[in-house]
């Protein structure tokens, strides 16, 4: 029986943040400054919580200073722009995340907005995805950048094959489009409006998919041969997290297919560091010149 490869997200994503700790070590021989994060939490959503310590955790583990902020869920806006501002000014912070979702009555856009694009280490600012847009990014979004990196490390070339992304979100359907087009892929984006999305799925030689739908994509609407990157992350009743693709019927199609959890999810946050070490980095150059 055939069976694909299971692309270890965990293991490639392990690998970047011992070369990135040791990037750091380097740095500090050097007697240069030590990239610094800066991570804001507003209100007490469960999922965001497990993701703000697993963040915190990674830049120690990376020799990373960070510093976490806790903003009660009814923190006006005006007090959240006004923390940016004073890490926008710091010099010992290179990097700035505003965990999402954000409660409602905050504007995702003004947010994002307000970060100097030089400390926007998840890629969403305006500036950064035009650079990506634009075919040369400087900070790119974590999730999408992720996905590139696992398919650089098992070899998979986006070149000339058919992409087909399932979920146009901003952080990201939209931004893996670019990714993949900056590759040489041909991409189509498909989302709720779209008309036929198994005839889309039946050419495509690379799926992605971020929906938020346990399972919703089955085996026989994939490609024979397919690389499928599932960036969805669903908790069933039981417990268990699944992502948007029925895995257990698609590895037996498809050439390669990340796992959930394992695949994606530990690429966010190593590319996550990554864009942070970039961002020093450039801030070091740039207060040197
Ligand atoms: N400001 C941001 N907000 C959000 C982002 C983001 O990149 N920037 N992405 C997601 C959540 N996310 C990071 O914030 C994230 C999601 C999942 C994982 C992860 O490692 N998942 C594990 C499973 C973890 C578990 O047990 O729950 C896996 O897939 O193996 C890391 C980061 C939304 N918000
Ligand atoms: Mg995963």
């Amino acid at each position: 029986m055939h069976t694909a490869t299971i692309i270890n997200g965990k293991e490639v994503a392990a690998q970047l943040r011992r070369d990135i700790a040791g990037m750091v070590r380097a740095r500090a021989e050097q007697g240069r400054m030590c990239p610094g994060l800066a991570v804001i939490l507003v209100g007490e959503d469960a999922a965001s919580k497990v993701y703000v310590r697993s963040k915190i955790k990674a830049c120690e583990e990376a020799g990373f200073l960070s510093r976490s902020f806790r903003l009660a869920a009814d923190t006006s806006q005006q007090v959240l722009l006004a923390l940016i501002d004073e890490l926008n000014e710091d010099p010992q912070i290179h990097g700035i995340l505003v965990q999402l979702p954000l409660p409602d009555h905050m504007h995702v856009p003004a947010v994002v907005e307000r970060i100097v694009p030089a400390k926007d280490v998840d890629g969403f600012h305006p500036y950064n995805l035009g650079r990506l847009a634009a075919k040369s990014p400087i900070l790119r979004p974590c999730t999408p950048y992720g996905c590139m990196r696992l398919l650089d490390a098992y070899g998979i070339s986006p070149m000339g094959k058919n992409a087909v992304i399932v979920g146009a979100s901003n952080i990201v359907g939209r931004p893996a489009a670019l990714e993949l087009l900056l590759r040489g892929a041909t991409v189509t984006v498909c989302h709720v409006k779209t008309r036929d999305l198994q005839a889309e799925l039946a050419r495509a030689d690379i799926v992605l998919v971020a929906i938020g739908s346990p399972g919703f994509i089955k085996a026989e609407w994939l490609k024979p041969g397919a690389t499928v990157i599932d960036v969805g992350i669903n908790r069933l009743a039981s417990g268990k997290l699944v992502g948007d693709v029925d895995f257990e019927s698609a590895r037996d199609k498809v050439a390669a297919i990340t796992p959930v959890p394992g695949g994606v999810g530990p690429m966010t946050i190593a590319c996550l560091l990554q864009n942070t070490l970039e961002a020093c980095e450039a801030l070091d150059v740039a207060q040197a010149s």
